[in-house]
């Protein structure tokens, strides 16, 4: 007879081949989802944390479901979920599962594996982290972690300077207070991708979250504090204004860390280079996993900036810049013609891109990478540079990938800029993954710079439009949550990638590009779309979260198209 653990092994692998084949109904879902969630009742009988949580799910079918239905899995940035009991969601067990499936990954492929944790300053994030250090130990591997929270560029950081094998971040960036996740990094810094991410993937399929689970609480080291100091003045090192105070003190700015990590880095990097005019934001400077005054701590977000709008009425100022709470993305909010405005993070990153252009000499040659979903402006700049611009998939981790690529090939030197539109950028190949805090730095020399200059920064971007044409973008995002959300989510997607071919909105499609074929990049769930008059607009589902994200890229505000795309996905809600 097959033991327990090996068939319900075997009927996940079951569930899902038939669940990515997309043969599975409604009745399946529920079936396996009610299964799974009777095992671990009697699994957990020990527990009574656990059993009090299952307990609460009995009457809540739908929650049940969504908790059950299937496993958390890697996506554009790691595991990420609502912290609960359940499989799909964010727990000790399943902190330890995937853990464990890393250390065999790892023992397998090191002979003395050594891995960094940090966490950010969210819900349970301590206590994952603590729960990961434990697991790794009990599996023989050599840990170091981060006694304080962490941003995610120090992480990456630090898995250099420790020489360790791998990197984890106990973080769920920034999604509101109920997720946590959990990023992987490979020893060149970045998000593992591919292959390494496959097998580490199919070594945490293969272990259940009861057993087979090692942990000891022997012999965890902690990270010592020249880490911090050393990636800090690393950072200081990039300034292009460093004790240029005259410039630097014609602006006055308002911080946000958002209640996260970046707060003690900001603040030191722009002390370091001799910034004084800083206000940080009280209500938000101090870690509350609650994040009780700003409950989306997204800088993409203008709710984000509600209290940093208020400090900036008291006391003036010119710009905000909020990090989010592992303090990898920088938003920035300024005050023009008496309206505050929040810049996308396509217009942030052009106006980076144009201030090292203008302040760091750019060679012919060297190399702009950027996600396929962000600005094609970039492209027209790159050009009178001769810059070379590398487009890539969504996901930071793609970036660093080709920075160590580069790095491979001794051409480091050759790294320019790096960047999303969900607000990551990366100014110095010195880490592998977008960073906040020396964002946060270069954004605000930046508007220093200009506004020495008489301008602010919706004058220079106006002048960049003017030079090579105005590009006007808007990410849009549609949510489907649960499990049959999710089966919405893939009927949406083909129907955009077999459906529609002649035109959309009243615009003929000049061209599509359906990335689930080659185009030169690995295989994603992505629809493409060029449009007469110069439009285009991108379609996939989010990795982070369960919703559809449309990109539209327009010389001028055309309602009508998107209008029309949001109809089409508003169908699609309703089956
Ligand atoms: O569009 P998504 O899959 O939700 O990802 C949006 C963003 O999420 C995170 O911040 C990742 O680190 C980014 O690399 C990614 O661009």
């Amino acid at each position: 007879m097959m033991q327990n653990s090996a068939k319900a092994l075997f009927l996940f692998f079951v569930f899902r081949f038939l669940w990515y084949t997309n043969l599975m109904d409604k009745k399946d879902i529920k079936n396996y989802a009610n299964n799974e969630y009777r095992r671990w009742l009697e699994k957990s009988v020990k527990d009574v944390q656990l059993q009090q949580e299952l307990e609460q799910l009995a009457d809540n079918e739908e929650e049940r479901i969504d908790s059950f239905y299937t496993d958390l899995q890697f996506g554009t940035s790691g595991l990420r979920g609502i912290i609960g009991a359940g499989t799909n969601r964010m727990n000790e067990y399943v902190v330890r599962r995937t853990t464990q499936g890393l250390a065999d990954y790892l023992n397998g492929h090191c002979s003395e594996p050594s891995i960094v944790i940090a966490y950010d300053s969210r819900k349970k994030s301590k206590v994952f982290a603590l729960e990961t250090a434990k697991t790794l130990r009990g599996n023989g591997i050599e840990v170091f972690l981060f006694q304080e929270i962490a941003p995610v560029s120090l992480l990456s950081y630090a898995i250099g300077r420790l020489h360790c094998s791998m990197g984890i971040m106990i973080t769920a960036s920034h999604n509101p207070k109920i997720f946590n996740g959990y990023k992987v990094y490979n020893q060149n810094g970045y998000q593992i991708v591919g292959e390494e991410a496959d097998q580490i993937s199919e070594a945490i399929d293969q272990l259940d979250f009861f057993e087979g689970i090692r942990v000891s609480e022997e012999g965890i080291r902690f990270v010592d504090e020249w880490v911090c100091d050393d990636f800090i003045a690393k950072i200081t090192s990039f300034s292009l204004l460093s004790g240029q105070k005259k410039t630097l003190s014609t602006l006055s700015v308002v911080y946000s860390p958002l209640n996260g990590a970046g707060n003690r880095y900001v603040r030191q990097v722009l002390a370091n280079i001799g910034f004084e005019n800083l206000t940080v934001v009280p209500s938000q400077e101090n870690p509350d996993e609650n994040f009780t005054t700003c409950p989306t701590p997204n800088p993409e977000k203008i709710t984000a900036y509600t209290e940093s709008f208020k400090v900036l009425d008291q006391i003036g100022g010119d710009v905000i810049i909020a990090t989010d709470p592992d303090s990898d993305r920088v938003g920035l909010c300024l005050l023009y013609e008496g309206m505050k405005v929040l810049l996308t993070g396509n217009q942030l990153g052009i106006l980076i891109f144009d201030y090292l252009c203008q302040r760091r000499k750019a060679k012919p040659g060297q190399v702009v990478i950027k996600s396929i979903v962000s600005t094609p402006l970039i492209e027209k700049m790159a050009e009178k540079y001769g810059l070379q611009v590398i487009n890539t998939l969504t996901g930071f981790k793609y970036i660093g990938e080709l920075i160590t690529a580069l790095s491979n090939r001794g051409e480091e030197k050759s790294y320019f800029f790096g960047f999303e539109e969900s607000n990551g950028y990366l100014i110095n190949p010195f880490i592998r993954d977008k960073d906040g805090v020396s964002s946060a730095m270069i954004a605000v020399e930046m508007a220093a710079y200009h506004k020495a200059q008489g301008k602010n920064l919706i004058e220079r971007l106006q002048e960049i439009y003017a030079e090579f044409g105005t590009c006007r973008d808007k990410t849009r995002n549609y949510f489907f949550e649960g499990p049959y959300g999710a089966m919405a989510m893939k009927s949406l997607m083909n129907h955009f990638r077999r459906e529609i071919d002649d035109s959309i909105g009243g615009r003929k499609i000049l061209k599509k590009r359906d990335y689930m074929e080659e185009t030169g990049l690995p295989k994603a769930d992505v629809v493409e779309f060029i449009l007469e008059g110069g439009a285009r607009f991108i379609i996939r589902p989010s990795g982070t979260e369960a919703k559809i994200k449309v990109y539209l890229f327009e010389t001028e505000n055309n309602t009508k198209l998107e209008k029309a795309i949001e109809h089409i996905i508003e169908t699609y809600k309703e089956l």
